[in-house]
């Protein structure tokens, strides 16, 4: 059985996952059509590649449909519902690192922490008549996050991109998003609140727990020794 590797299709991430990869004796490649999703990997034997989308990578793991995959860590938690007992952590890569913090307008100069979001959150449903709400597509993580800061008085709005702008165009008078360098924050008038960020996210190599090894393990033993990367003994007790 060969090992299957997910990783992500494009952009900055796959360019740095198939760096850290060449680091280690390991190469990764696209082959094909330049808009072609093919690759191959060569270095070492009983590995294959499947290139996709870094957001669906975790539920390919929770799936077990693919053995090993990289992805970012916020991406894992947001997706999977538990996700320590579905994927194991083998490697922080370090890259792809971004913070997903909650921001608010610039101007709301008594908002600078999550006490402060929250005095102003029961303000606000008492004068608007509707709950204040924070903009995301990071749904599980700002809840879980806001239940344990004490944050009750608030809507989840859904924005799958370009989240930023919502304050601007009223859909919106917070936001949940990530965040590297702070320019698109910056350019939209919104501040960091001053608590620790929701999660800080980087690339990082993970196991599926309920993915079937078979004759695959000893291949992965040896991807992994390759890797210099620790395998959890619970990882293969099944194969
Ligand atoms: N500005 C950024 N700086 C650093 N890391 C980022 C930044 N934006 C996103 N990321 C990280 O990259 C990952 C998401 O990558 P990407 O947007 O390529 O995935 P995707 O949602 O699957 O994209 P698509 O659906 O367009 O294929 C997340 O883990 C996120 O934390
Ligand atoms: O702190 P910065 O360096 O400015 O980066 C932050 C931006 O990067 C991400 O967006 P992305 O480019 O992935 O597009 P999206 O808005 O469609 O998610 C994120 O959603 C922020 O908008």
């Amino acid at each position: 059985m060969t090992v299957l590797l997910g990783v992500p299709s494009k952009g900055r991430l796959m360019e740095k996952t198939f760096d850290w990869f060449a680091e280690r004796g390991v190469s990764l490649k696209r082959t094909g059509e330049a808009r072609e999703y093919a690759g191959a990997v060569e270095g070492v034997a009983g590995v294959k590649l499947v290139l996709l989308s870094a957001s669906e990578i975790p539920r390919e793991l929770a799936a077990g449909r693919i053995h090993l995959g990289v992805t970012g860590s916020d991406l894992v938690r947001e997706e999977l519902a538990d996700w320590a007992a579905t994927v194991v952590e083998l490697a922080p890569m370090g890259f792809g690192h971004a913070d997903l913090i909650v921001a608010v307008p610039k101007a709301w100069v008594d908002v600078e922490t999550l006490d402060d979001l929250d005095a102003v959150a029961s303000a606000f449903r008492a004068r608007h008549g509707f709950r204040l709400r924070i903009a995301t597509k990071y749904h599980r993580l700002v809840r879980d996050y806001l239940r344990a800061h004490g944050v009750a008085d608030y809507q989840l709005v859904d924005s799958q991109g370009a989240t930023e702008g919502t304050v601007k165009n009223l859909t919106a008078e917070a936001i949940a998003d990530i965040t590297s360098t702070g320019e698109t924050l910056r350019a939209n008038h919104l501040k960091i609140l001053r608590d620790p960020p929701v999660h800080c996210s980087q690339a990082t190599l993970f196991a599926a727990h309920g993915a079937e090894w078979g004759a695959g393990a000893d291949a992965m033993r040896a991807f992994c020794a390759q890797l210099g990367v620790t395998l959890p003994d619970a990882l293969l007790q099944n194969a």
